[in-house]
Order: structure tokens, then C-alpha cells, then sequence
């Protein structure tokens, strides 16, 4: 089988949303290739912590509960979220999962109760960071692999439009060019793999360093790179500088934004400037940047604003995973 699904950009680019048939409900959920639990939003909440979120009705007729498993999640952001396990039919475009580990919520921290485009997650990393207790569960790509057509999946996500998540297949009018594949290191549980050297505007090449190890991570808006590089990315932008009120690095709105290179399988992958601007600060006519130093968090993201360029394929065909990029 195969699936094919819209992604659906949140204001901002923040989050993808996917419209996933669970029983028969469809909820909208963020695919999250950063995390590995399937949850949503349900009738076991408070009301308080529900603002026009559809609710998974654990009630319903092919809800199985899994009695004694519960979940908690928290994420780097500071967000969370926990309640209990359900077994329910899942179907994602076309690619169904007749028994999916669907954990639906008891509780959820603010950020997602005001995320009011978002159902829940849908986790795409690796299962052995699931954190459903006492036995972790698969993830919806771990549960339907075997009956895929081939045991990958695709991101096309796109700024002004919706773009596409593919189950089992590759869609080669997303891309252009070849794909470049390189090794995926899933030791921490990520789409982890090394970047190389990066290069600041179309100008010669400027790197003076490599990016290492990083993570492929749609669950996440922004890029995070290693200081040298942030650094050498924002010299380049006249009248930026770091807020730390704003948490990060802003520049004027007005600014023109270089475009930035990375080096990933020996293929130099071009990211916009355009890309760059993540959102206004809501002062001072300032834009806030959708680079940022990956200090705060310990290993190098690429979230939302690299993926938007690229065409990305999660792929474990091989046996051993890997990830593939191709220009789109
Ligand atoms: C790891 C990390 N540290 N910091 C500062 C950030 C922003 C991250 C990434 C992150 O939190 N991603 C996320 C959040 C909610 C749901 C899914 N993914």
C-alpha cells in the first residue's frame, strides 16, 4: 500500500498539519519527524485545556484501551503533554495501520492547548524513543513499513501552499535533480547524519568550519546550527543582532537575507534567504530569524526552514536507515 497526505502550514510556517482518519474521526496532526508518539487530543481533557481542538472519542466503538499503559512526553521547547493508550485504526492518505497505538491525552501543556490548528502529534522518529510505559509502542511508519509498496517516506514541505507527505513511494515530480543519500546514525533515536561545510550567500565559498551531526526534524520551525556558523550567517545581515528579551537573533524586517549552503553527502543544498525570515517580533518593525544557535539545545536541528528547500526521504530500504535530499 501507499499514502499520500496534504501538508498544511500553520501562520508562520511553525507547524505542518495532516489531516490523519483515526476510527472514524479526522483529526489534523503535526507529522514530527523528531519524535516517535502518536497522540491527541481527547475527551479525557479538561476543558481548559481544549481551545477548538477536535478530541479523539476514546468512547468510540473501535477504541481499544490498553489498560495499564500510560504515556508523558516533554519536548525541547518546554512543551508536553501525557494521558493514556488506546489501540485504534489509523489511516494516513490512503496507508491504513489497523491496530495503531493512539495515545490520547489527559493533559497538555499550554503552548498546545494555544496551537489551536493542531490535533496532536504524529511521531515519525525512530520507535525505541517512544514513551509509552511500561512497553513502548511503534510508530505509525514502524506499523505499516512491511506493507508498503517500499519501507520509506517523503517531506515536501512548502511556504505558501500546502505540500505533501508520500508513504511508500517516491514522487519524483517533487524534486529536481538527483537525490543524494547519506548515512542516518539512529543511536539517539533521530533521522540523525552528518552536514559538512556551510557557505553564506551565493558569494565564494566562506565556510571556515564543518556543522557535524544534526537532525532531520519536521516537528521543528527552525534551522539551529552551531554558533560559528550562526554567527558568520548574521555578520552578513546589516542591522541584526541577538536579543536575548526576544531569545534569540532579529534583524529589520527590511533586511535582505543571504541565502545559505550546506554541504550534505558532498552535495551543496541552497537554502533561500527568503527562508530566513521566520515571523515579526511584534516590536520595532523587527523580524525574528529563522536561524538560531543551537547553544540552548545541545546538538544541530534542521527543522522546518532547511526541509522547505529540500525534498527529504526517510528511508529504510536498505536495512540500515538513511536519508535522502534532493533540490525541489
Ligand atoms: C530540542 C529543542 N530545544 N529547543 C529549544 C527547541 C525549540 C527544540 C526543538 C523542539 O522542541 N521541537 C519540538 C517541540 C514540540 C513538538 C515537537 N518538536
Amino acid at each position: 500500500q501507499t499514502g499520500t497526505v496534504a501538508a498544511n502550514p500553520e501562520q508562520y510556517d511553525q507547524a505542518y498539519i495532516c489531516p490523519v482518519t483515526i476510527g472514524s474521526q479526522t483529526l489534523h496532526l503535526d507529522f514530527d519527524t523528531g519524535s516517535s508518539d502518536l497522540w491527541v487530543f481527547s475527551n479525557l481533557m479538561p476543558s481548559s485545556e481544549v481551545d477548538g481542538q477536535t478530541e479523539f472519542n476514546t468512547n468510540s466503538a473501535g477504541a481499544t484501551k490498553k489498560d495499564g499503559y500510560t504515556w508523558s512526553i516533554s519536548y525541547g521547547d518546554g512543551s508536553g503533554a501525557s494521558g493514556v493508550v488506546y489501540a485504534d485504526t489509523v489511516n494516513v492518505g490512503g496507508a491504513t495501520a489497523t491496530s495503531q497505538a493512539v495515545e490520547a491525552a489527559t493533559s497538555v501543556s499550554s503552548e498546545f492547548t494555544s496551537d489551536t490548528g493542531s490535533d496532536g502529534l504524529l511521531g515519525l522518529a525512530f520507535s525505541s524513543i517512544n514513551q509509552v510505559k511500561p512497553t513502548p509502542q511503534t510508530t505509525f511508519f514502524d506499523t505499516v513499513k512491511s506493507s508498503l509498496e517500499a519501507e520509506l517516506f517523503t517531506a515536501d514541505l512548502q511556504s505558501n501552499g500546502p505540500g505533501s507527505y508520500t508513504f511508500g513511494y517516491i514522487d519524483s515530480s517533487k524534486y529536481t535533480g538527483s537525490i543524494t543519500y547519506t548515512a542516518v546514525d539512529n543511536s539517539q533515536g533521530f533521522w540523525g547524519f552528518t552536514a559538512g561545510g556551510y557557505t553564506v550567500g551565493g558569494g565564494g565559498s566562506n565556510s571556515t568550519g564543518t556543522i557535524g551531526s544534526a537532525i532531520a526534524d519536521t516537528g521543528t520551525s527552525l534551522m539551529y546550527l552551531p554558533t560559528a556558523a550562526v554567527q558568520s550567517y548574521y555578520s552578513q545581515v546589516s542591522g541584526s543582532s541577538y536579543s536575548s528579551s526576544q531569545g534569540g537573533y532579529i534583524f529589520p524586517c527590511s533586511a535582505s537575507l543571504p541565502s545559505l549552503t550546506v554541504s550534505i553527502g558532498g552535495h551543496g543544498f541552497v537554502v533561500p534567504g527568503s527562508n530566513f525570515n521566520y515571523s515579526p517580533t511584534g516590536s520595532g518593525n523587527t523580524c525574528f530569524g529563522g536561524l538560531q544557535e543551537n547553544t540552548g539545545i545541545g546538538f544541530t536541528i534542521f527543522g522546518d526552514v532547511f526541509l522547505r528547500a529540500v525534498y527529504a526521504i526517510f528511508d529504510e530500504t536498505q536495512g540500515s536507515p538513511r536519508i535522502g535530499f534532493a533540490a525541489q
